[in-house]
């Protein structure tokens, strides 16, 4: 029987990506072209003769979050904001990422809010956390986790609300085949994690309410 692997166990512990040999790029086109012939095609027809390249180039913006620190996005804060410190919300940041499972797309928008603490976070550094996290590939659950825990370490807020909506193709084009199925998944932190109301209004917001 497979062993059950418990969360912090050494197996769970994630290699960077300076500790893991990169293929070349001729390596991962050769990946390509075998994956193109398995599939049934030719990979010498001409249609496809470039399509390794262009797998690749595209796999490099798809998954170009391995190589980028969401940290650099978050130092900068500002405190010369007139002394708020109500909620500050960016809602539907549209995001796409991959399923670590089949390595197919999901599809969606996060909603970030948080209540500053000390300072407050330029708004369009929400988004880049997302996009860095988002290209790699993952569980929408350990992405909802992996945006909050680095926002929440840097900015140290009051508190912190992270939820994402998304389709995944993995449960659309292929296996169950069930299209318009949306997942949401949350993550609270702070005032929103200890009073309901801060969650109420959080989802209020999300939905496009008022207060
Ligand atoms: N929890 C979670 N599951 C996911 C996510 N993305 C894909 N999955 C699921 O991962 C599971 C993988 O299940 P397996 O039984 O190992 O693989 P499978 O035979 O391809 O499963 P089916 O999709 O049911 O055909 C499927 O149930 C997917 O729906 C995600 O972000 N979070
Ligand atoms: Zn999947």
């Amino acid at each position: 029987m497979d062993a059950v692997l418990k969360s912090g166990s050494a197996s769970h512990q994630r290699k960077s990506p300076n500790e893991i040999r990169r293929p070349s790029r001729e390596e991962a086109e050769a990946a390509v072209r075998t994956l193109l012939a398995w599939a049934g095609d030719d990979p010498d027809r001409e249609g496809l003769l470039d399509t390794p390249k262009r797998v690749v180039k595209a796999y490099t913006e798809l998954f170009g979050g391995y190589f980028k620190d969401p940290n650099e996005h978050l130092e900068r804060t500002f405190e010369d904001v007139g002394g708020y410190k109500d909620i500050v919300m960016v809602r539907g940041i549209p995001f796409h990422s991959h399923c670590e499972h089949h390595m197919l797309p999901f599809i969606g928008q996060a909603h970030i809010a948080y209540y500053p603490a000390e300072g407050v976070v330029g708004l369009s550094k929400l988004a880049r956390v997302v996009d860095i996290f988002a290209k790699r590939l993952q569980t929408q659950e350990n992405l909802t986790a992996q945006i909050a825990s680095a926002i929440d370490d840097q900015l140290a807020p009051r508190g912190l609300a992270v939820l994402l909506e998304a389709e995944h193709q993995c449960m659309t084009m292929r296996g169950v085949q069930k299209p318009g199925v949306s997942t949401i998944t949350t993550q609270f932190t702070g005032i929103f994690q200890d009073e309901p109301a801060e969650q109420a209004k959080f989802m209020s917001l999300v939905r496009g309410g008022g207060l």
